[in-house]
């Protein structure tokens, strides 16, 4: 299983590159769950990571706009980007979130068709009124992504666990793995879920807080040796 842990700048980027971990992505949690940093951010986060190593960027917590979700989608592919993580929040249905990715992925691969595309959705999407998470594996399946993936909304400490059972989990990976794609999971995510991840079959655990001083993902900060930490128990 590989770990997927998100700087919001390049010393904490360098962090989770010693600490060992194999997709640095690019986030800004202060505009959200899966805020956007700046192109200049990414692009100096490319810069310094190895070229054997993925580098993801979030386009944020986006609302129903196919339009502005294309175009920032370019902005984090043009700026260093493998992977590019769209945040399923303002679209309400199955079509409107499969009309967005779909517009997203001929925006992303007409650039660079092996560029990554991930569908995210939110495990708390009832709290938010987003899309339904269970939904997410059709959606990236039928709007030519690459990786189904969940996080949390709201970061208050609820974990991706407390909102849907390990059962449903499985579930939901199994049929992403149906459909030939990649299962990515986060939210809140602490040490002691990784081994229920990995049995579950997940192919990426994302992190933030579980990388950072005192967990904290807001006031803490990415240290390589919680990152090695949670390598070690994702090998
Ligand atoms: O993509 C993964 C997220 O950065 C998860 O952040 P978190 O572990 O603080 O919920």
């Amino acid at each position: 299983m590989l770990l997927l842990v998100s700087p919001k700048d390049v010393n904490e980027a360098i962090e989770a590159i010693e600490g060992g971990a194999d997709i640095i992505d690019v986030k800004n949690p202060v505009e959200g769950s899966l805020g956007a940093n700046f192109p200049w951010v990414i692009k100096e986060i490319r810069e310094v990571t190895p070229k054997n190593l993925l580098v993801s960027a979030t386009i944020g917590d986006i609302p129903y706009k196919p339009g502005t979700a294309s175009l920032a989608a370019i902005g984090a592919a043009l700026s260093g980007a493998d992977y590019i993580k769209v945040g399923l929040y303002g679209t309400k249905s199955y079509n409107q979130a499969v009309d967005l990715m779909k517009k997203v992925v001929k925006a992303v691969k007409d650039i660079d068709e092996n560029k990554i595309v991930v569908a995210a959705g939110y495990a708390d999407a009832y709290r938010v009124g987003a899309v339904e998470p269970l939904i997410i594996p059709k959606v990236a399946k039928d709007s030519g992504c690459d990786v189904a993936m969940l996080d949390t909304a709201i970061k208050d400490g609820k974990t991706l666990f407390d909102h849907l059972s390990r059962e449903i989990l499985k579930e939901f990976v199994e049929e992403t793995h149906g459909y030939g794609l990649k299962c990515a999971l986060a939210g809140s995510l602490k040490k002691e879920h990784i081994p229920i991840l990995k049995e579950i079959g997940c192919d990426i655990v994302g992190v933030r807080g579980a990388a950072c001083t005192k967990g904290d993902r807001n006031e803490g900060r990415i240290e390589r040796d919680l990152v090695k930490e949670l390598v070690e128990l994702c090998k």
